[in-house]
């Protein structure tokens, strides 16, 4: 499958709602698209790299300039653009997670419907449907929270995750607890705003019998989050310290994590979210399947990863009315609170032309 050419897209997609972390406000995604054009077929990619570098280093015109001059052209180098062998090439530039991510999922994509192999059947699914969670912001009041997780719960969600912050925590949980009962699935997230000086205030969130407590201490504090997790009782999951399967087991070894997120652009693709599954799995470490507000093309690859075996929490693979009014793609939606593997060749889904039509704010085409 050689590469003939690849395009950058930009869409703009404003948001439902403001979503609100512990590093900032999301009103809107400025989404880079890659869309790979081989002799055999086409393929999507979506990097979910945010417009400012405020989640990880990378920020999305950042990561376009990556694509541009360093991974397309290695890209089309090779006499066939396989994903699989783009990986060592990819590896020699450093750092970029997502950046590469969207370009070896646009040309597993392309090889995949080429070759009418659906992302789940490549990747190892064993559910035809994966159980949704939602990730709920940090909100102006207690009551606007209540209402938001009430409606959240009302559309069958099987799980909550709440971001936090200092001065955002204990309360915000307790009133959802007491509000909604013991038996909801509840689980937190920091996004690293905390410290291991933290740690007597993070033992107060163990009355309420969360699934977890998401990524509190920085991404760098790896041996700070076993300490941590010595001084807890709510499990300790991480999100941005992991950023390979290395890491996973690194941090695992460390007991530094009882639960892995797993997001395919902070790794650097799909073929090495696998590889944290596969280790972690190894190891008895549950996963579930992190979200970056993705439109329905990064959706569609993040369900069909979501249905390999080791992913036994609900993740934040939620129906795509959930950040955007109008998808990219057909909606993905909730049924009975889970969200349905697609089965066609690639990713399942194609962008609608009239939707990227109307949310296109730049194309680019590199010709290799
Ligand atoms: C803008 S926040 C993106 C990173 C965040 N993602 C979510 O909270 C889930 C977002 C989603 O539902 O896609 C995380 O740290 O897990
Ligand atoms: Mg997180």
């Amino acid at each position: 499958m050689k590469l003939t050419g690849i395009e950058l897209r930009r869409v703009a997609m404003p948001l439902v709602a403001p979503f609100r972390t512990s590093f900032g406000t999301e009103f809107a995604r400025d989404v880079l698209l890659v869309r790979a054009v081989t002799d055999a077929a086409e393929g999507w990619g979506e990097c979910v790299a945010m417009s400012e570098p405020r989640y990880s280093s990378e920020f999305v015109d950042g990561a376009a300039e990556v694509v541009r001059r360093f991974l397309a052209p290695a890209a089309a180098g090779l006499p066939s653009a396989d994903p699989v062998a783009v990986e060592p090439v990819f590896a020699g530039i450093k750092g970029h997670p997502m950046a590469k991510a969207a370009v070896q999922t646009a040309l597993l994509d392309a090889q995949l419907r080429a070759a009418g192999i659906s992302f789940g059947g490549y990747l190892g699914a064993v559910r035809e449907r994966v159980p949704a969670g939602v990730s709920v912001g940090i909100m102006d009041s207690i009551p606007a929270l209540l209402d938001a997780v009430d409606g959240y719960l009302g559309q069958g969600y099987l799980r909550i995750k709440l971001k936090i912050e200092p001065g955002w925590d204990v309360e915000p949980v307790r009133a959802v607890r007491e509000r909604f009962g013991d038996e909801v699935l509840l689980q937190v997230d920091a996004n690293t705003a905390y410290t291991l000086a933290d740690a007597r205030h993070l033992a107060r969130l163990d009355p309420f019998d969360l699934l977890l407590i998401e990524q509190p201490l920085p991404e760098d504090d790896v041996r700070g989050h076993a300490a941590l997790a010595r001084q807890i009782g709510t499990p300790v999951c991480l999100d941005e310290s992991i950023t390979s399967a290395r890491a996973a087991a690194d941090a695992i070894a460390l007991g530094a994590a009882a639960i892995v997120n797993v997001k395919p652009g902070r790794v650097g693709g799909y073929l090495e979210a696998r590889r944290v599954h596969d280790v972690c799995d190894a190891h008895g470490v549950p996963v579930w399947c992190g979200g970056m507000l993705e439109t329905g093309l990064g959706r569609a690859a993040n369900v069909a990863l979501a249905a390999l075996p080791n992913f036994t929490l609900p993740g934040d693979t939620s129906a795509s009315d959930r950040y955007f009014a109008r998808d990219i793609t057909a909606p993905f939606v909730l049924e009975e609170g889970h969200v349905r593997v697609p089965t066609g060749p690639g990713l399942g889904v194609e962008p609608d032309e009239d939707a990227l039509r109307d949310c296109t704010t730049a194309a680019e085409w590199l010709k290799l």
